[in-house]
């Protein structure tokens, strides 16, 4: 079905793979009063959390609360300006190579290079490459991924002639075949997505978890907390102002001077 050299390349395997085929384990993220400053103004500060292999976890927030900068900071894209994450018991950092390959983070946008649009075929080759993923059996696994997404017909355009969703579920094919131990997946349910493909991003989400997985993703809307996460991470301006499992009655401490942007979320999540 594809035919591709980039596809079709047998390079020398790596191979960090668990009996799981899961690759390169991960038990715990923890997060130690962690901070991030732009132009001198705290985007991310103190944050405090304990994230654990086998759970999804929602992060959810104003605009401006933070929720893209931690993820950032999880996937050792950004430096932090204060306190630490570790992957068990390693610093993520930027220049931690082998760490971050334990961390896929699937933005919406693909940042450009040399101005040029990318084609999200040859990002998702160079993730493969990237992470050092063992090439046998892959160019079958990944023309099934195109078929299942539908995405066949926009194999090797460039992103400028796909659709929002049809670039995003690329994207997610690398995420499914390259399978890091750690998932962070920033507003996927805004990434255009039509119903087959959030059918099968919400089953991945799952099964990642079930297998051992950390699942993490952002989102606006507290139902998809609530549906799918174990547990929900409220962030307002910078800080963790609420951290639970998503159908728990938010303490009235949490309430107290909440912005109506907090309070909107924090009445999303709660018992029914
Ligand atoms: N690269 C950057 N340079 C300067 N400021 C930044 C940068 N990235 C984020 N910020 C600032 O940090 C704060 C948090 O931004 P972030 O993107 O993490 O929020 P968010 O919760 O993901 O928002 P949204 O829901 O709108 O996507 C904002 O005030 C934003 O302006």
């Amino acid at each position: 079905m594809l035919r591709s050299a980039a596809l079709t390349w047998r390079g020398s395997a790596l191979l960090h793979v668990d009996g799981k085929g899961m690759r390169l384990s991960v038990e715990r993220i923890s997060l130690l009063k962690c901070g991030r400053v732009f132009s001198g103004r705290w985007a991310l500060r103190g944050v405090e959390a304990t994230l654990e292999s086998g759970k999804v976890y929602a992060v959810l927030g104003a605009n401006g609360a933070g929720k893209s900068t931690l993820l950032r900071l999880m996937a050792g894209w950004l430096p932090l300006s204060e306190g630490r994450i570790l992957l068990d018991e390693s610093p993520m950092r930027p220049t931690a190579a082998h760490l971050r390959r334990k961390v896929m983070l699937l933005e919406e946008h693909t940042i450009s290079k040399n101005g040029r649009s990318p084609k999200p075929t040859d990002n998702l080759c160079s993730a493969i490459q990237d992470y050092h993923v063992d090439q046998s059996d892959l160019e079958q696994e990944i023309a099934e991924w195109y078929d299942r997404l539908d995405v066949t017909s926009v194999y090797n355009k460039e992103e400028r002639s796909m659709s929002k969703g049809q670039a995003y579920k690329i994207k997610l094919i690398g995420l499914f075949v390259v399978a890091p131990k750690v998932w962070l997946l920033d507003e996927p349910f805004s990434a255009g997505l039509d119903a087959n493909g959030l059918k099968v991003l919400e089953e991945q989400l799952r099964m990642h978890a079930q297998r051992g997985g950390i699942v993490v993703f952002t989102s606006q809307w507290p139902e998809h907390a609530r549906r799918l996460a174990d547990w929900a991470m409220v962030l307002d301006e910078g800080r963790l102002a609420w951290f639970a499992p998503p159908r728990e009655a938010p303490s009235p401490e949490a309430r107290v001077s909440a912005t109506s942007s907090l309070e909107a979320v924090l009445q999303g999540l709660g018992p029914e």
